[in-house]
């Protein structure tokens, strides 16, 4: 195999096997972007990645998988016949290539001379491309630019997106699999239905793969946001401005940020509203309540093996996840399923939610099932809980002189005033009070989200594996 390849992939910050043994068992290039320049071959590669050990363990929503099993990477590449300069840090290697000859390989996503193949392609579908399908598809209504150049985001991402200009963005996944990605079918159906609440899509691109007979999802051309901030770091913004006044209340400091916490709550809502008129809803009986309280307890058990601190929280844990038990039922539809404040953008406009994907990291099966609106809300009200406390661990703001001690209060204060906005008008929108049953369910998926991330912490960011601890232990 391609030992280049190989190692290109192991440093890539989309890849997901990193910390597994895993090989490079194959690349398959299925499709060619047409009229290339002379000197440039522009292909996407698909590059299956078989892994060699089981993963170190099978905890909380990470679907790493077994020994022997494969994932599918996508790799757009740039092969020129002449070295690049000026892509020197996008490069791949340099190979002898079975159809190109010998060519000098770089990530097309950095070379704005392949990229400008790609908008092309989306403004004029062509009707086939050399190998394989590559089927460009475009939504009516919206007229590309094609003098944009792109700009690849430099971001922590699990797929990667290019700016054009300030016109367009184009998401690439990363990690695909055959059949539909709920990115773009969600997108879709809120762009035809007319949600102010998501960046509209543009178009996609579908492999149609012959040799397997299945269609792959590769890419997802949407509004490019570009105004837009971050609601995650306006919330750190928010807990800044409060600590740094320690004597006041979250609601007398400037940059109070409930007024905009009641808007997500709405936004939500309405999303939720749209998504239960667009895709089925269903009833889960008590026995199906059952499996779910089931599924988060296997959670837990699996999680306690990575994070022993869990332990003394477990008994907690697992009465919360029992009360499910009570239940008589629950609706389920199509929801977001992995949202986060890191997952909001605010625009001029208002909150637009991005990312439709569910947990990259779950089996797409599992990611498109429908589920419990109370899931997306529990993950927004856990990112509440994270704002103050990201704040306090990485040093943010104290005044001098204020006392830590103070500052938690405020922290706590801060979370409980954006938690509570956020479910009077999320609740206020759907017309509905929560009630017991609701209530239930909320703190199944709170305590859910929390378990799984102590285990997120753990692998990855270790240093924040207290803020998930300390909610426990305050809940306790
Ligand atoms: N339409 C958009 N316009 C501007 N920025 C966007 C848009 N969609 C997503 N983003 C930003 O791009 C980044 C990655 O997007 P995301 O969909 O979460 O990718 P991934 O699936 O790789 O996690 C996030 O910081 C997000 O805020
Ligand atoms: O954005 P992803 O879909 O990759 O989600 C993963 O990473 C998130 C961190 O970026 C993680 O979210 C946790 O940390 C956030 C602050 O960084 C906080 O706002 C969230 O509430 C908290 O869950 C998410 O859990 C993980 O799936």
């Amino acid at each position: 195999m391609n030992d280049a390849l190989q190692d290109w992939i192991a440093e890539a910050r989309w890849f997901g096997g990193k910390g597994r043994d895993w090989s490079l068992t194959g690349t398959r290039r299925v499709g060619e972007l047409p009229d290339a320049p002379e000197g440039l071959r522009v292909a996407i590669e698909l590059a299956e990645v078989t892994y060699s050990s089981p993963p170190s363990d099978d905890a909380a929503g990470d679907d790493a998988g077994s020994a022997g099993d494969t994932d599918l990477y996508q790799l757009p590449l740039a092969y020129y016949s002449e070295p690049q300069e000026r892509l020197e840090h996008a490069q791949v290697g340099e190979w002898d290539d079975e159809d190109f000859g010998h060519v000098h390989v770089y990530d097309a996503l950095h070379d704005k001379q392949a990229m400008a193949l790609w908008l092309r392609a989306f403004a004029a579908p062509p009707t086939s491309t050399a190998r394989g399908v590559l089927d460009f598809h475009s939504l009516p209504g919206h007229d590309l630019d094609l003098e944009a150049h792109s700009t690849l985001f430099s971001g922590e991402q699990s797929n990667s997106s290019v700016a054009f200009g300030e016109d367009a963005l184009m998401k690439v996944f990363r990690k695909v699999t055959p059949g539909v990605n709920p990115d773009i079918a969600i997108h879709q159906v809120l762009t035809e239905a007319g949600s102010t609440h998501v960046a509209a899509l543009y178009g996609w691109l579908d492999l149609v793969d012959e040799e397997t007979n299945t269609t792959i999802q590769l890419a997802m051309l949407q509004q490019f946001l570009r105004t837009a901030s971050d609601g995650w770091d306006l919330a750190l913004a928010s807990v800044r401005n409060l600590f740094a006044e320690a004597d006041l209340h979250a609601d007398e400091v400037g940059g109070d940020f409930a007024g905009e916490a009641a808007r997500l709550g709405t936004a939500l809502a309405e999303v939720h509203a749209d998504l239960a008129q667009h895709f089925p809803v269903e009833h889960r009986d008590a026995a199906a309540v059952g499996d779910l309280a089931a599924a988060m307890e296997g959670r837990l058990d699996a999680a306690l093996d990575v994070v022993p601190d869990l332990a003394p929280f477990a008994t907690g844990l697992r009465e919360t996840f029992g009360r499910l038990r009570e239940l008589d039922g629950i609706e389920v539809q199509q929801v977001h399923g992995d949202l986060h404040l890191g997952q909001t953008l605010r625009t001029a406009r208002g909150w637009k939610i991005v990312d439709f994907e569910g947990e990259p990291a779950k089996p797409l099966a599992e990611r498109l099932r429908p589920d419990s609106v109370w899931r997306d809300v529990a993950g927004m009200i856990r990112s509440f809980d994270y704002a103050p406390r990201v704040v306090a661990l990485t040093g943010g703001g104290l005044e001098p002189g204020a006392e830590a001690d103070q500052r938690d209060y405020r922290a706590a204060e801060w979370s409980a005033r954006n938690r509570a906005a956020f479910l009077d008008a999320y609740t206020a929108e759907r017309g509905e009070e929560l009630g017991a049953a609701a209530s239930r369910l909320l703190d199944a998926y709170l305590a859910d989200k929390v378990v799984y991330e102590a285990v997120y912490e753990a692998r990855n960011r270790p240093g924040w594996i207290s803020i998930p601890l300390a909610a426990l232990g305050e809940a306790k």
